[in-house]
């Protein structure tokens, strides 16, 4: 187990640091413009999304604590919200261990540093587990400037961890330097908390010295996975990544449209993308994009449940197939298998099942239980449907209330 709070002993921080510092609320509550300038921005920011935040209101009740948390090998700075910090479990689990020497970090023909593969890897293999150098509220109210804030994290880490962290990029032009890193590193994180009273409040600024350094893509390669449980990252591989190949990852949703992306990336990030899914020939190519990012935006909202295809007569028996195996052409045609691919082909295996078609079943229910490298209990499901079709709870009921065959696809 990891020690939570090593309020006692900041062991590789600077000894001038207290040990655990505490930052208030606002004494007076900032001007109503800027109040309504920030819940402006909370509501619109797809990272936050919160339709009722009320800023003024958080600054006056908000107060917090900056620690340093302590793990095998590594330490992070991390400020937190009082009301988060006393919901947070005593101690972490220890993270499943990292694959060795997966990735490299170096020069990009365009976008600064980046993470590259040292190996072949399949979909679904582990890149790495990381824990955060510095995590601090995505919100902070709080009467100090928020360079003086960021100085007092930055300041707690060892040095060496402290110029690693400074090494970081900065793309930000309107804000000090310490922010700046922060807000063109940090990932937005849930910290997970059971009843948390404030739901802003889980919302946090994650920087990582070595996932920070992943660029953004449009169709990315990779995801990541933040687990409060280890206080840790997961970064995953989402299809087949080749040695030498630059790993990526998403910093917002890829479905909205190219100019919507451009215009988040650039109002968040300060950036213009400039990944190959972005860089298209034409009008019209853009157009068929854009089209077909909407329909995978959409997709499993405006689709027939599964079990009302099933029990439907009237559905066609192969009309909830086509449109995964049409879901599946367009993932890959927008490289936006992080939209959880697998999800369709485990329909796919199931729309079979029910047909009672056992050859195409045991195919994709085979494909299925092959992408769920990391999932035992997933994989345990399908090599249980594998191993006795019959199994399969809704097994021949589309055949059974359609009473027609399917023609192969
Ligand atoms: C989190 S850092 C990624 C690592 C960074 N390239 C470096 O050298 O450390 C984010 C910055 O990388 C650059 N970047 C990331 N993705 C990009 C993209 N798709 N197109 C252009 N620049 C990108 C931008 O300057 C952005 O602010």
């Amino acid at each position: 187990m990891i020690a939570k709070d090593c309020a006692s002993s900041s062991s590789s921080g600077p000894s001038s640091s207290p040990a655990r510092c505490r930052f208030s609320a606002a004494p007076t509550p900032p001007p109503p413009h800027v109040c309504a300038r920030i819940n402006a921005q909370v509501t619109s920011d797809p990272v936050l999304a919160r339709p009722n935040f009320d800023f003024d209101q958080h600054v006056r009740s908000r107060s917090y604590t900056m620690q340093n948390f302590a793990f095998e090998d590594f330490e992070a700075a991390v400020l937190l919200d009082e009301g988060v910090e006393s919901l947070l479990p005593e101690t972490f689990h220890p993270p499943c261990p990292a694959p060795l020497y997966t990735f490299e970090i170096g020069a990009t023909e365009n976008d600064g540093l980046g993470m590259f593969a040292l190996k072949d890897m399949p979909a679904g293999s582990l890149v790495l587990v990381e824990h955060p150098v510095m995590v601090a509220p995505y919100l902070l109210g709080i009467g100090v400037p928020l360079a003086d804030v960021y100085a007092e994290i930055f300041g707690r880490l060892s040095p060496d961890l402290c110029d690693e962290l400074m090494d970081l990029s900065n793309s930000m032009e309107d804000c000090d330097l310490l922010e700046g890193i922060v807000r063109t590193n940090a990932l937005g994180i849930q910290l997970e908390v059971p009843d948390v009273p404030n739901p802003e409040l889980t919302t946090h600024r994650a920087v990582f010295l070595n996932t920070s350094r992943c660029n953004h893509s449009c169709g990315p390669n990779a995801r990541w996975e933040w687990d409060t449980n280890t206080f840790s990252l997961y970064l995953t591989a989402v299809r087949p990544i080749r040695k030498g190949e630059e790993i990526t990852i998403q910093y917002i949703a890829c479905t909205q449209s190219r100019k919507e992306r451009h215009a988040t990336l650039h109002s968040l990030y300060n950036f213009t993308c400039a990944c190959k899914y972005c860089a298209l020939p034409s009008h019209d190519a853009i157009r068929t994009s854009d089209a077909t990012r909407a329909a995978l935006e959409s997709f499993w909202r405006v689709l027939p449940p599964f079990e009302e295809w099933c029990l439907d007569p009237i559905m066609a028996p192969d009309a909830l197939i086509k449109r995964h195996f049409d879901a599946l052409k367009m993932i890959k045609q927008e490289g936006l298998q992080v939209l959880d691919a697998e999800k369709h082909v485990d329909a796919i295996a199931m729309c079979y099942g029910s047909l009672a078609d056992l050859e195409l079943f045991t195919a994709w229910a085979g494909r299925a239980k092959d992408a769920k490298l990391h999932d035992a209990k997933q994989t345990l499901v399908f090599a249980k449907w594998l191993s006795n079709p019959v199994s399969f709870p809704a097994w021949g009921w589309k055949k059974t209330f359609c009473g027609r065959e399917l023609g192969k696809l």
